[in-house]
Protein backbone atom coordinates (compact mmCIF):
# COMPACT_ATOMS: atom_id res chain seq x y z
CA UNK A 1 0.00 0.00 0.00
CA UNK A 2 0.81 3.59 -0.74
CA UNK A 3 -0.32 5.49 1.91
CA UNK A 4 -2.29 4.56 4.86
CA UNK A 5 -5.92 5.07 3.62
CA UNK A 6 -8.31 2.46 3.75
CA UNK A 7 -8.75 1.60 0.23
CA UNK A 8 -12.52 0.48 -0.79
CA UNK A 9 -12.96 -1.95 -3.24
CA UNK A 10 -17.07 -2.11 -3.99
CA UNK A 11 -18.48 -4.81 -5.85
CA UNK A 12 -21.70 -4.25 -7.38
CA UNK A 13 -24.09 -6.66 -9.68
CA UNK A 14 -27.76 -7.94 -9.91
CA UNK A 15 -28.78 -10.97 -8.43
CA UNK A 16 -26.40 -14.01 -9.28
CA UNK A 17 -24.05 -12.45 -11.23
CA UNK A 18 -21.33 -13.47 -8.92
CA UNK A 19 -20.21 -10.86 -6.68
CA UNK A 20 -19.96 -13.27 -3.65
CA UNK A 21 -17.86 -15.08 -5.75
CA UNK A 22 -15.54 -13.10 -7.12
CA UNK A 23 -15.08 -11.39 -3.79
CA UNK A 24 -14.34 -15.09 -2.17
CA UNK A 25 -11.94 -15.20 -5.34
CA UNK A 26 -10.19 -11.96 -4.05
CA UNK A 27 -9.77 -12.38 -0.62
CA UNK A 28 -8.22 -16.07 -1.13
CA UNK A 29 -5.41 -14.08 -2.93
CA UNK A 30 -5.22 -11.57 -0.14
CA UNK A 31 -2.12 -13.29 1.42
CA UNK A 32 -0.22 -10.80 3.34
CA UNK A 33 -2.61 -8.43 3.27
CA UNK A 34 -5.67 -7.33 5.85
CA UNK A 35 -7.92 -7.39 3.17
CA UNK A 36 -11.61 -7.27 4.83
CA UNK A 37 -14.85 -8.61 3.03
CA UNK A 38 -18.15 -7.10 3.95
CA UNK A 39 -21.73 -7.23 2.96
CA UNK A 40 -23.72 -4.70 3.07
CA UNK A 41 -26.85 -4.06 2.87
CA UNK A 42 -27.91 -0.95 1.98
CA UNK A 43 -25.30 1.66 0.67
CA UNK A 44 -26.38 4.16 2.91
CA UNK A 45 -24.93 2.31 5.89
CA UNK A 46 -22.04 1.51 4.18
CA UNK A 47 -18.70 4.11 5.78
CA UNK A 48 -19.39 3.43 9.69
CA UNK A 49 -19.40 -0.46 8.96
CA UNK A 50 -16.21 0.11 6.49
CA UNK A 51 -14.84 2.40 9.25
CA UNK A 52 -14.95 -0.33 11.67
CA UNK A 53 -12.12 -1.86 9.97
CA UNK A 54 -9.63 0.88 10.42
CA UNK A 55 -6.65 -1.61 10.57
CA UNK A 56 -7.27 -2.95 7.47
CA UNK A 57 -5.45 -2.33 4.03
CA UNK A 58 -8.30 -2.78 2.19
CA UNK A 59 -11.87 -3.48 2.39
CA UNK A 60 -13.85 -5.53 -0.23
CA UNK A 61 -17.92 -4.01 0.17
CA UNK A 62 -20.20 -6.38 -1.44
CA UNK A 63 -23.82 -4.34 -2.31
CA UNK A 64 -27.06 -5.57 -2.72
CA UNK A 65 -28.36 -6.73 -6.15
CA UNK A 66 -30.37 -3.63 -6.22
CA UNK A 67 -27.40 -0.92 -5.02
CA UNK A 68 -26.71 1.45 -7.98
CA UNK A 69 -22.76 2.40 -7.24
CA UNK A 70 -23.53 6.00 -8.10
CA UNK A 71 -25.56 6.28 -4.85
CA UNK A 72 -23.16 3.99 -2.88
CA UNK A 73 -20.01 6.39 -3.61
CA UNK A 74 -22.33 9.77 -3.49
CA UNK A 75 -23.18 8.13 0.44
CA UNK A 76 -19.72 7.29 0.84
CA UNK A 77 -18.39 10.92 -0.17
CA UNK A 78 -21.19 12.84 2.05
CA UNK A 79 -20.01 10.49 4.98
CA UNK A 80 -16.64 11.88 4.43
CA UNK A 81 -14.94 9.01 2.50
CA UNK A 82 -12.39 10.72 -0.15
CA UNK A 83 -13.59 10.06 -3.47
CA UNK A 84 -10.43 10.67 -4.92
CA UNK A 85 -7.41 13.20 -4.62
CA UNK A 86 -9.14 15.76 -6.54
CA UNK A 87 -11.96 15.74 -4.77
CA UNK A 88 -10.66 16.04 -1.62
CA UNK A 89 -11.57 19.57 -1.18
CA UNK A 90 -15.10 18.85 -0.68
CA UNK A 91 -14.43 15.88 2.02
CA UNK A 92 -11.39 16.65 3.58
CA UNK A 93 -12.46 15.57 7.25
CA UNK A 94 -11.88 12.47 6.39
CA UNK A 95 -14.35 10.04 7.67
CA UNK A 96 -15.68 10.44 11.77
CA UNK A 97 -18.55 7.78 12.02
CA UNK A 98 -20.77 8.15 14.86
CA UNK A 99 -20.32 5.06 15.91
CA UNK A 100 -16.21 5.47 16.32
CA UNK A 101 -16.27 9.19 16.97
CA UNK A 102 -13.75 8.30 20.36
CA UNK A 103 -11.30 7.30 17.42
CA UNK A 104 -9.42 9.04 15.24
CA UNK A 105 -11.13 9.86 11.48
CA UNK A 106 -10.46 7.12 9.12
CA UNK A 107 -9.27 7.97 6.23
CA UNK A 108 -10.91 5.96 3.53
CA UNK A 109 -10.82 6.21 -0.19
CA UNK A 110 -12.69 4.59 -2.55
CA UNK A 111 -10.38 2.52 -4.87
CA UNK A 112 -12.42 0.93 -7.34
CA UNK A 113 -16.00 -0.41 -8.58
CA UNK A 114 -16.52 -2.86 -9.89
CA UNK A 115 -19.70 -3.74 -11.69
CA UNK A 116 -20.12 -7.87 -12.30
CA UNK A 117 -22.28 -8.64 -14.81
CA UNK A 118 -23.88 -12.09 -15.78
CA UNK A 119 -22.52 -13.17 -19.07
CA UNK A 120 -25.96 -14.79 -20.08
CA UNK A 121 -28.35 -12.88 -18.76
CA UNK A 122 -27.50 -9.12 -18.65
CA UNK A 123 -28.72 -8.40 -21.91
CA UNK A 124 -32.03 -9.77 -21.54
CA UNK A 125 -31.96 -8.21 -18.02
CA UNK A 126 -31.03 -4.82 -19.71
CA UNK A 127 -34.11 -5.33 -21.27
CA UNK A 128 -36.12 -6.44 -18.82
CA UNK A 129 -39.46 -4.15 -17.64
CA UNK A 130 -39.78 -6.07 -14.35
CA UNK A 131 -39.98 -4.27 -11.76
CA UNK A 132 -37.37 -5.71 -8.51
CA UNK A 133 -40.26 -6.51 -6.71
CA UNK A 134 -41.70 -8.21 -9.84
CA UNK A 135 -38.42 -10.58 -9.92
CA UNK A 136 -38.41 -11.31 -5.94
CA UNK A 137 -35.53 -8.84 -5.48
CA UNK A 138 -35.99 -7.41 -2.07
CA UNK A 139 -35.44 -3.78 -2.49
CA UNK A 140 -36.10 -0.63 -0.30
CA UNK A 141 -40.22 -0.01 0.01
CA UNK A 142 -41.19 2.05 -3.10
CA UNK A 143 -38.71 1.09 -4.91
CA UNK A 144 -40.14 0.95 -8.42
CA UNK A 145 -37.18 0.55 -10.91
CA UNK A 146 -37.24 -1.79 -13.03
CA UNK A 147 -34.46 -4.57 -13.42
CA UNK A 148 -33.38 -2.72 -16.75
CA UNK A 149 -33.13 0.53 -14.95
CA UNK A 150 -30.78 -1.20 -11.95
CA UNK A 151 -28.14 -2.92 -14.43
CA UNK A 152 -28.16 0.30 -16.98
CA UNK A 153 -27.27 2.53 -14.16
CA UNK A 154 -24.57 -0.25 -12.12
CA UNK A 155 -22.34 -0.53 -15.46
CA UNK A 156 -22.66 2.78 -16.59
CA UNK A 157 -21.00 4.19 -13.51
CA UNK A 158 -18.08 2.01 -12.45
CA UNK A 159 -14.53 1.63 -13.25
CA UNK A 160 -14.04 -2.13 -14.17
CA UNK A 161 -17.02 -4.07 -14.85
CA UNK A 162 -16.56 -8.25 -14.70
CA UNK A 163 -18.14 -10.13 -17.05
CA UNK A 164 -18.68 -13.59 -15.18
CA UNK A 165 -20.10 -16.81 -16.07
CA UNK A 166 -17.75 -17.07 -18.95
CA UNK A 167 -17.72 -20.40 -19.08
CA UNK A 168 -21.80 -20.60 -19.98
CA UNK A 169 -21.57 -18.27 -23.09
CA UNK A 170 -20.75 -18.87 -26.27
CA UNK A 171 -17.70 -16.79 -27.91
CA UNK A 172 -19.63 -14.85 -30.23
CA UNK A 173 -22.18 -13.79 -27.43
CA UNK A 174 -19.55 -12.91 -25.37
CA UNK A 175 -18.32 -10.72 -27.77
CA UNK A 176 -21.24 -8.92 -28.65
CA UNK A 177 -21.86 -7.90 -25.01
CA UNK A 178 -18.52 -6.47 -25.21
CA UNK A 179 -19.34 -4.17 -27.41
CA UNK A 180 -22.38 -3.23 -25.99
CA UNK A 181 -20.83 -2.66 -22.67
CA UNK A 182 -18.40 -0.62 -24.56
CA UNK A 183 -20.87 1.76 -26.03
CA UNK A 184 -22.36 1.77 -22.69
CA UNK A 185 -19.16 2.52 -20.84
CA UNK A 186 -16.36 3.28 -23.10
CA UNK A 187 -14.10 4.13 -20.30
CA UNK A 188 -14.63 0.79 -17.78
CA UNK A 189 -12.05 -1.78 -18.22
CA UNK A 190 -13.49 -5.31 -19.01
CA UNK A 191 -12.41 -8.28 -17.30
CA UNK A 192 -14.19 -11.51 -18.96
CA UNK A 193 -14.01 -14.39 -16.57
CA UNK A 194 -15.69 -17.56 -14.90
CA UNK A 195 -16.36 -18.07 -10.91
CA UNK A 196 -14.71 -14.85 -10.42
CA UNK A 197 -11.46 -15.82 -11.48
CA UNK A 198 -10.11 -11.87 -11.04
CA UNK A 199 -6.74 -10.62 -10.32
CA UNK A 200 -6.66 -9.34 -7.39
CA UNK A 201 -4.21 -6.26 -8.17
CA UNK A 202 -6.81 -5.36 -10.80
CA UNK A 203 -9.37 -4.61 -8.56
CA UNK A 204 -7.82 -3.48 -4.82
CA UNK A 205 -5.89 -1.04 -4.15
CA UNK A 206 -5.79 -0.25 -8.31
CA UNK A 207 -6.23 3.21 -7.48
CA UNK A 208 -9.08 3.25 -10.42
CA UNK A 209 -12.09 5.66 -8.60
CA UNK A 210 -12.71 9.25 -9.94
CA UNK A 211 -16.20 10.50 -8.77
CA UNK A 212 -16.08 13.28 -11.82
CA UNK A 213 -14.47 10.78 -14.49
CA UNK A 214 -16.99 7.86 -13.38
CA UNK A 215 -20.36 10.18 -13.36
CA UNK A 216 -18.75 11.38 -17.27
CA UNK A 217 -18.60 7.78 -18.30
CA UNK A 218 -21.38 6.74 -19.70
CA UNK A 219 -21.18 6.20 -23.87
CA UNK A 220 -24.20 8.12 -24.06
CA UNK A 221 -22.76 11.57 -21.84
CA UNK A 222 -19.87 11.29 -23.78
CA UNK A 223 -21.70 11.51 -27.27
CA UNK A 224 -23.61 14.58 -26.40
CA UNK A 225 -20.37 16.06 -24.49
CA UNK A 226 -17.63 15.46 -27.18
CA UNK A 227 -17.82 14.99 -30.44
CA UNK A 228 -18.66 10.99 -30.07
CA UNK A 229 -16.10 10.11 -33.13
CA UNK A 230 -16.26 6.28 -33.48
CA UNK A 231 -18.65 5.95 -30.71
CA UNK A 232 -21.37 6.68 -32.98
CA UNK A 233 -20.47 3.53 -35.86
CA UNK A 234 -21.89 0.80 -35.79
CA UNK A 235 -18.99 -2.07 -34.57
CA UNK A 236 -18.65 -5.25 -36.17
CA UNK A 237 -21.95 -6.80 -34.23
CA UNK A 238 -23.87 -3.70 -35.47
CA UNK A 239 -24.10 -1.50 -31.97
CA UNK A 240 -23.68 2.00 -32.36
CA UNK A 241 -25.28 5.18 -31.52
CA UNK A 242 -27.79 7.82 -33.26
CA UNK A 243 -27.14 11.26 -31.35
CA UNK A 244 -30.55 14.04 -32.44
CA UNK A 245 -29.94 17.20 -32.08
CA UNK A 246 -31.69 20.18 -33.36
CA UNK A 247 -32.93 23.65 -32.27
CA UNK A 248 -36.57 23.71 -32.29
CA UNK A 249 -39.09 22.44 -30.16
CA UNK A 250 -40.99 19.09 -29.91
CA UNK A 251 -44.72 19.07 -30.44
CA UNK A 252 -45.67 17.58 -27.35
CA UNK A 253 -48.54 15.38 -28.53
CA UNK A 254 -46.26 14.16 -31.33
CA UNK A 255 -43.20 13.55 -29.10
CA UNK A 256 -45.74 11.36 -26.63
CA UNK A 257 -46.73 9.35 -29.43
CA UNK A 258 -43.16 8.41 -30.33
CA UNK A 259 -42.24 7.79 -27.08
CA UNK A 260 -44.70 5.13 -26.67
CA UNK A 261 -44.07 3.70 -29.98
CA UNK A 262 -41.65 0.43 -29.85
CA UNK A 263 -38.03 1.29 -29.78
CA UNK A 264 -36.72 -1.51 -31.81
CA UNK A 265 -33.43 -2.15 -31.35
CA UNK A 266 -32.78 0.66 -28.64
CA UNK A 267 -31.11 -0.36 -25.64
CA UNK A 268 -30.48 2.52 -24.01
CA UNK A 269 -31.12 6.64 -24.71
CA UNK A 270 -30.88 9.39 -22.87
CA UNK A 271 -31.04 13.19 -23.20
CA UNK A 272 -32.90 16.69 -22.79
CA UNK A 273 -35.78 17.70 -24.73
CA UNK A 274 -37.51 20.84 -25.46
CA UNK A 275 -41.18 20.82 -25.86
CA UNK A 276 -43.17 23.62 -27.30
CA UNK A 277 -45.66 23.64 -24.77
CA UNK A 278 -42.89 23.95 -21.83
CA UNK A 279 -41.15 26.83 -23.27
CA UNK A 280 -38.89 27.35 -19.83
CA UNK A 281 -38.51 24.27 -18.75
CA UNK A 282 -35.94 21.19 -20.00
CA UNK A 283 -37.50 18.11 -20.30
CA UNK A 284 -35.17 14.77 -19.00
CA UNK A 285 -35.48 11.38 -21.15
CA UNK A 286 -33.76 8.30 -20.16
CA UNK A 287 -35.52 4.60 -21.55
CA UNK A 288 -33.72 1.32 -21.44
CA UNK A 289 -35.61 -1.21 -22.64
CA UNK A 290 -39.31 -1.64 -22.57
CA UNK A 291 -38.60 1.37 -20.13
CA UNK A 292 -38.87 5.22 -20.98
CA UNK A 293 -39.15 7.73 -18.32
CA UNK A 294 -39.16 11.63 -18.40
CA UNK A 295 -39.86 14.77 -16.68
CA UNK A 296 -38.72 18.13 -15.99
CA UNK A 297 -35.03 18.63 -16.15
CA UNK A 298 -34.42 22.09 -15.30
CA UNK A 299 -35.40 25.80 -16.46
CA UNK A 300 -33.00 27.02 -19.45
CA UNK A 301 -31.17 29.78 -19.27
CA UNK A 302 -32.92 31.48 -21.65
CA UNK A 303 -35.99 31.19 -19.21
CA UNK A 304 -34.08 33.28 -16.50
CA UNK A 305 -32.70 36.71 -16.10
CA UNK A 306 -28.84 36.72 -16.70
CA UNK A 307 -28.60 37.91 -13.09
CA UNK A 308 -29.89 34.40 -12.27
CA UNK A 309 -27.06 32.70 -14.05
CA UNK A 310 -23.81 31.89 -12.40
CA UNK A 311 -21.18 34.67 -11.71
CA UNK A 312 -18.68 33.10 -13.41
CA UNK A 313 -16.89 34.10 -17.00
CA UNK A 314 -16.34 30.86 -18.36
CA UNK A 315 -19.55 29.47 -17.42
CA UNK A 316 -21.41 32.84 -19.63
CA UNK A 317 -19.03 32.66 -22.11
CA UNK A 318 -20.09 28.88 -22.92
CA UNK A 319 -23.58 29.46 -22.01
CA UNK A 320 -23.23 32.34 -24.78
CA UNK A 321 -21.14 30.33 -26.89
CA UNK A 322 -23.73 28.18 -27.75
CA UNK A 323 -26.72 30.56 -27.95
CA UNK A 324 -29.24 30.56 -30.70
CA UNK A 325 -30.64 33.33 -32.04
CA UNK A 326 -34.23 32.64 -33.93
CA UNK A 327 -36.45 35.38 -33.44
CA UNK A 328 -40.16 35.01 -33.48
CA UNK A 329 -42.77 36.54 -35.45
CA UNK A 330 -42.63 39.76 -33.50
CA UNK A 331 -39.02 39.88 -33.60
CA UNK A 332 -38.73 38.48 -29.99
CA UNK A 333 -35.43 36.02 -29.11
CA UNK A 334 -37.08 32.20 -28.63
CA UNK A 335 -34.22 29.92 -28.69
CA UNK A 336 -31.17 30.83 -26.46
CA UNK A 337 -30.08 27.55 -24.98
CA UNK A 338 -32.97 25.52 -25.42
CA UNK A 339 -32.65 22.47 -27.97
CA UNK A 340 -33.34 18.90 -28.52
CA UNK A 341 -30.25 16.30 -27.85
CA UNK A 342 -30.87 13.16 -27.00
CA UNK A 343 -28.32 10.02 -27.65
CA UNK A 344 -29.60 6.45 -28.70
CA UNK A 345 -27.54 3.30 -28.22
CA UNK A 346 -28.69 0.05 -30.36
CA UNK A 347 -28.40 -2.70 -32.86
CA UNK A 348 -28.39 -1.91 -36.18
CA UNK A 349 -30.01 1.15 -35.59
CA UNK A 350 -31.54 2.93 -38.53
CA UNK A 351 -30.03 6.71 -38.05
CA UNK A 352 -32.05 7.91 -40.92
CA UNK A 353 -35.48 6.73 -40.03
CA UNK A 354 -35.24 7.71 -36.16
CA UNK A 355 -33.84 11.20 -37.69
CA UNK A 356 -37.09 11.37 -39.63
CA UNK A 357 -39.49 10.38 -36.56
CA UNK A 358 -37.42 13.01 -34.38
CA UNK A 359 -38.20 15.66 -37.16
CA UNK A 360 -41.38 14.87 -37.51
CA UNK A 361 -42.39 15.76 -33.61
CA UNK A 362 -40.84 19.13 -34.12
CA UNK A 363 -43.03 22.34 -34.88
CA UNK A 364 -43.15 23.23 -38.58
CA UNK A 365 -42.38 26.62 -39.84
CA UNK A 366 -46.05 27.55 -39.68
CA UNK A 367 -45.90 26.12 -36.09
CA UNK A 368 -42.86 27.66 -34.95
CA UNK A 369 -43.80 30.93 -36.07
CA UNK A 370 -47.14 31.08 -34.36
CA UNK A 371 -45.13 31.45 -31.30
CA UNK A 372 -44.41 30.61 -27.78
CA UNK A 373 -48.32 32.01 -26.45
CA UNK A 374 -50.07 29.80 -29.39
CA UNK A 375 -47.07 26.78 -28.83
CA UNK A 376 -48.44 26.84 -25.19
CA UNK A 377 -52.41 25.78 -26.25
CA UNK A 378 -50.75 22.78 -27.79
CA UNK A 379 -52.48 19.39 -26.56
CA UNK A 380 -49.98 18.21 -23.91
CA UNK A 381 -50.61 14.56 -22.89
CA UNK A 382 -47.21 14.88 -20.61
CA UNK A 383 -48.04 14.52 -16.89
CA UNK A 384 -47.48 18.21 -15.05
CA UNK A 385 -44.20 19.14 -14.12
CA UNK A 386 -44.23 20.42 -10.81
CA UNK A 387 -42.14 23.64 -10.77
CA UNK A 388 -41.83 24.14 -6.96
CA UNK A 389 -40.37 20.95 -6.12
CA UNK A 390 -36.29 21.45 -5.12
CA UNK A 391 -35.59 18.94 -3.35
CA UNK A 392 -32.21 18.47 -1.77
CA UNK A 393 -31.06 15.84 -0.01
CA UNK A 394 -34.32 14.47 1.72
CA UNK A 395 -33.82 10.64 2.03
CA UNK A 396 -37.27 9.78 2.86
CA UNK A 397 -38.78 5.81 3.14
CA UNK A 398 -38.17 5.36 -0.66
CA UNK A 399 -34.96 4.27 -2.44
CA UNK A 400 -33.51 7.40 -4.23
CA UNK A 401 -31.22 8.15 -7.07
CA UNK A 402 -28.85 10.91 -7.04
CA UNK A 403 -27.81 12.40 -9.89
CA UNK A 404 -24.85 13.93 -9.75
CA UNK A 405 -24.81 17.46 -11.50
CA UNK A 406 -22.30 19.40 -9.83
CA UNK A 407 -18.94 18.12 -10.48
CA UNK A 408 -17.84 20.24 -13.11
CA UNK A 409 -17.53 23.57 -11.73
CA UNK A 410 -17.52 24.91 -15.37
CA UNK A 411 -21.49 24.17 -14.93
CA UNK A 412 -24.56 25.09 -12.81
CA UNK A 413 -23.69 23.42 -9.44
CA UNK A 414 -27.37 21.77 -9.67
CA UNK A 415 -27.65 18.39 -8.08
CA UNK A 416 -30.71 17.18 -8.95
CA UNK A 417 -32.62 13.61 -7.26
CA UNK A 418 -34.61 11.04 -8.84
CA UNK A 419 -37.32 10.77 -6.70
CA UNK A 420 -39.40 7.23 -7.06
CA UNK A 421 -43.11 7.28 -6.94
CA UNK A 422 -45.54 4.56 -6.75
CA UNK A 423 -46.56 4.26 -10.64
CA UNK A 424 -49.81 3.46 -11.90
CA UNK A 425 -49.31 0.55 -13.33
CA UNK A 426 -52.47 0.00 -14.94
CA UNK A 427 -52.16 3.43 -17.38
CA UNK A 428 -48.57 1.66 -18.20
CA UNK A 429 -47.39 4.63 -16.67
CA UNK A 430 -44.84 5.17 -13.79
CA UNK A 431 -42.84 8.02 -12.26
CA UNK A 432 -39.03 8.93 -12.63
CA UNK A 433 -36.36 10.24 -14.59
CA UNK A 434 -32.67 9.29 -15.35
CA UNK A 435 -30.05 10.37 -14.00
CA UNK A 436 -28.48 13.28 -15.86
CA UNK A 437 -25.89 15.62 -16.30
CA UNK A 438 -27.23 18.69 -16.35
CA UNK A 439 -24.62 21.24 -17.86
CA UNK A 440 -27.11 23.87 -18.36
CA UNK A 441 -29.78 24.04 -16.04
CA UNK A 442 -29.72 26.41 -12.98
CA UNK A 443 -32.09 24.18 -11.26
CA UNK A 444 -33.07 20.17 -11.87
CA UNK A 445 -36.56 18.98 -10.94
CA UNK A 446 -36.03 15.27 -11.49
CA UNK A 447 -38.12 14.60 -9.28
CA UNK A 448 -41.43 14.48 -11.15
CA UNK A 449 -40.67 12.57 -14.27
CA UNK A 450 -43.22 10.09 -15.56
CA UNK A 451 -42.67 7.23 -18.50
CA UNK A 452 -44.10 4.31 -19.34
CA UNK A 453 -43.39 0.30 -20.06
CA UNK A 454 -43.85 -1.25 -23.26
N1 LIG B 1 -21.26 -21.55 -14.16
C1 LIG B 1 -20.90 -20.51 -13.40
N2 LIG B 1 -21.48 -20.32 -12.21
C2 LIG B 1 -21.08 -19.25 -11.46
C3 LIG B 1 -20.07 -18.38 -11.91
N3 LIG B 1 -19.89 -17.44 -10.97
C4 LIG B 1 -20.75 -17.71 -9.97
N4 LIG B 1 -21.47 -18.83 -10.26
C5 LIG B 1 -22.52 -19.44 -9.48
O1 LIG B 1 -23.65 -18.57 -9.63
C6 LIG B 1 -24.39 -18.52 -8.39
C7 LIG B 1 -24.51 -17.07 -7.95
O2 LIG B 1 -23.23 -16.57 -7.62
P1 LIG B 1 -23.03 -15.50 -6.45
O3 LIG B 1 -21.58 -15.22 -6.36
O4 LIG B 1 -23.74 -15.95 -5.24
O5 LIG B 1 -23.79 -14.28 -7.09
P2 LIG B 1 -24.17 -12.90 -6.36
O6 LIG B 1 -23.96 -11.83 -7.38
O7 LIG B 1 -23.42 -12.76 -5.10
O8 LIG B 1 -25.70 -13.13 -6.12
P3 LIG B 1 -26.71 -12.40 -5.09
O9 LIG B 1 -26.09 -12.54 -3.73
O10 LIG B 1 -27.99 -13.15 -5.27
O11 LIG B 1 -26.87 -10.99 -5.52
C8 LIG B 1 -23.61 -19.40 -7.41
O12 LIG B 1 -24.20 -20.68 -7.42
C9 LIG B 1 -22.21 -19.46 -8.01
O13 LIG B 1 -21.53 -20.63 -7.67
C10 LIG B 1 -19.48 -18.62 -13.19
O14 LIG B 1 -18.63 -17.86 -13.69
N5 LIG B 1 -19.94 -19.68 -13.88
Amino acid sequence: MTDSSLRVTALCGFAGAGKSTLCAALAAQAAGRRVVQLAIGDPFDAMPQIAAHRDADAVIVELPAWAEPMVFAEACVSAGAYADDANEDDVESGLEPASVSDEPPVHAQIDTIVTVVDAVHFLTDLASSETLAERGIAAPDHDDRTVGEVVIEQVEFCDVIVINHADRADETALERLRHVLAKINPRAAQIVTQFGDVEIDAVVDARRFDFEAAASAPGWLMALEHDAGSLVDDDAFGVGMFVYRARRPFHPARLFALLHQEWQGVLRSKGYFWLASRHDMAGTLSQVGGTCRHGPAGYWWAAQPPSEWPDDAAFKAEIEADWFSLPDADGVETIGDRRQELVMIGIDLDREAWQRAFDACLLDDAELYAGSDAWAAFDDPFPQWDEDHDHEHDHDDGYERHDHDDHDSRHAHARSHDHAQADDRSTRTQDNSGSGHDHRHAHDHDDDASGHRH
